[in-house]
């Protein structure tokens, strides 16, 4: 493409030298070290290092351009903008021409449930015959193709590359409030935006609630001219966001269990069986959910708003419901062979927490454990929310280790014991390894009884744990084996 071409994208960029203008850019790049000759090179500034430290190296690996934010005279053409992640997302869509305009792109944004609405949304989808993108936490998939991610939502330049080469009808992603700050969104056209809720996280980042969701308000100025918001209203952050898009005069549909909404919940039973019925443009639809939580009725019912509206046939959307196979690391259930069941689950708010430990007491569970930890260099501030939260809703809690992300062990062992000590109540035990207290857990399970391992999900240990497997998941395999091999013996 030829610079003075893709430049267009960026207001002041423009140049009147016709060498300039004519120099043909194959590619753009944010990280000097992938830069081949004729790229384009845009210098981020970063949260661990300045990308514009890197504009020499990125010229003598041959950038043909460079875009920054500093004043800068250099030996290939340089142009300076406010804000170069902004510059970078548009600079990425124009170079790849617009591929969220050649899909319906549904951008799902809110504190917890994005991951679970998303692979609902892309079952019902593909149950009704559609080909469907996804970009999420759990993974990115492209025409079929599963990518492991970077970060839930990928950088600007990653996410236009793989739209370009979806072949798929339908994108999902999910918009998270980091990305949206880091304008990996921009660029991007939306079609359906989706918001779920708002609750207690990422405030080492945020600093406050108000903030916090002003800046997820942000995914809708992505919408396409005839985009449209879905908005569930069960948080009061939810009517807060609908009543936002009121004034902003976005069209907005809306899902509630409590008032009259495009879209009403009610009849919920979440005792033993996870069943409800929705009511839409006055017509009844009775759901039977395979995935335990009252949550997941929540999470269900934005799905099933957003595929009736995109015109899947009611009675479909009910039976891909049905079938649904559930999201790995959500809900997980693993049973133990005297009858207790084992729960695999990704909460790591006093939100989720609360959804999750309410589900067993619905199920009339005998005694509830719950095994977690705090990931380190995240928002530290949720966490006495959550241990206050599962203190008082479960019979025994363990507190062990999440990903370290370069905290010192001791200085999180030390913060567990702490809060242990003012909430714990005699209910909580701190067993730093995490595979011992999940061993602990296994061996001191009985009947009837549910034991939560959360705040990991599917992902991979990032610490060696004295069992030798590298999951909450494969623990459980693990021991579920061991006592296998003990019976036979
Ligand atoms: C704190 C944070 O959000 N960091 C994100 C940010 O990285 P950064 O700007 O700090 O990168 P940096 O390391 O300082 O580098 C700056 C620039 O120098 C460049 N560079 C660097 C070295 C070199 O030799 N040459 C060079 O050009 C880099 O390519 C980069 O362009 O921009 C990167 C590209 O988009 C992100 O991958 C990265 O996410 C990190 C990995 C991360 O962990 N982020 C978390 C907090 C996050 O974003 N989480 C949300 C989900 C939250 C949730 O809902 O749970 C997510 O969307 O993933
Ligand atoms: N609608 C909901 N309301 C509250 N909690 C929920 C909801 N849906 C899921 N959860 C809880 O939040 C956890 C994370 O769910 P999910 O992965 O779907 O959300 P997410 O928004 O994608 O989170 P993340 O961005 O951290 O992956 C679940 O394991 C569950 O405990």
């Amino acid at each position: 493409m030829r610079l003075a071409e893709l430049l267009e994208c960026l207001d002041g960029c423009l140049t009147a030298d016709v060498a300039v203008k004519e120099t043909e850019i194959n590619g753009i790049q944010m990280d000097s070290r992938k830069i081949i000759p004729g790229n384009i090179f845009v210098a981020i500034t970063g949260f661990n290092m300045d990308g514009h430290r890197f504009i020499k190296d990125a010229i003598e690996k041959g950038a043909a351009a460079v875009i920054g934010e500093e004043d800068l005279e250099l030996e290939v053409p340089y142009f300076r903008v406010a804000d170069s992640r902004l510059a970078l997302g548009k600079l990425a869509s124009a170079f790849y021409h617009y591929p969220s305009r050649k899909r319906k792109v549904i951008g799902i944004t809110g504190t917890n449930g994005k991951t679970t609405v998303s692979y609902m949304l892309k079952h019902i989808l593909e149950s009704a015959g559609k080909t469907v993108s996804l970009f999420g936490t759990v993974s990115y998939v492209v025409n079929k193709e599963v990518y492991k991610p970077t970060n839930t939502t990928p950088d600007a330049l990653q996410l236009q590359g793989l739209l370009a080469q979806s072949m798929d009808e339908y994108a999902i992603l999910e918009v998270s409030s980091h990305a949206l700050v880091q304008s990996r969104a921009e660029g991007l056209e939306i079609d359906y935006g989706l918001f779920t809720n708002l609750s207690h996280d990422h405030l080492d980042y945020h600093q406050t609630m108000e903030k916090y969701f002003k800046v997820k308000t942000q995914m809708f100025n992505y919408l396409k001219p005839e985009g449209k918001a879905i908005v569930s209203e069960i948080s009061d952050w939810g009517c807060r966001m609908s009543e936002e898009l009121a004034q902003r005069k976005i069209p907005s549909l809306t899902l509630s269990d409590s008032k009259s909404t495009d879209l009403s919940i009610d009849r919920i039973k979440l005792n033993g069986i996870t069943q409800f019925t929705v009511t839409i443009k006055g017509e009844k639809f009775k759901v039977d959910l395979p995935c335990p939580g009252l949550h997941n009725v929540y999470n269900a019912a934005l799905a099933f708003l957003t595929a009736y509206d995109i015109g899947i046939n009611p009675g479909q959307i009910v039976r891909a419901l049905e079938e649904f196979p559930g999201v790995p690391g959500r809900f997980e259930m693993i049973s133990h062979p005297n009858g207790a069941i084992f729960i695999i689950d990704y909460a790591h708010t006093r939100d989720a927490i609360e959804y999750c430990l309410h589900t067993a007491k619905q199920h009339h569970a005998r005694q509830i454990t719950h095994i977690y930890g705090f990931r380190g260099g995240r928002d530290a501030s949720k966490r006495e929310d959550m241990v206050k939260a599962s203190s008082s809703l479960c019979d025994q809690f363990i507190l062990t280790l999440d990903d370290l992300n370069g905290v010192p062990e001791e200085e999180m062992i030390e913060e567990m014991h702490a809060l242990n000590s003012r909430y714990g109540y005699q209910k909580g035990l701190v067993i730093t390894d995490r595979t011992a207290a999940i061993q602990f857990a296994w061996e001191n399970a009985r009947n009837g009884d549910w034991v939560f391992i959360t705040g990991k999900g599917p992902e991979e240990y990032k610490t060696d744990f004295i069992l030798p497997v590298s999951s909450d998941k494969e623990a459980l395999l693990y021991l579920q084996e061991t006592c296998a091999e003990e019976q036979v013996v």
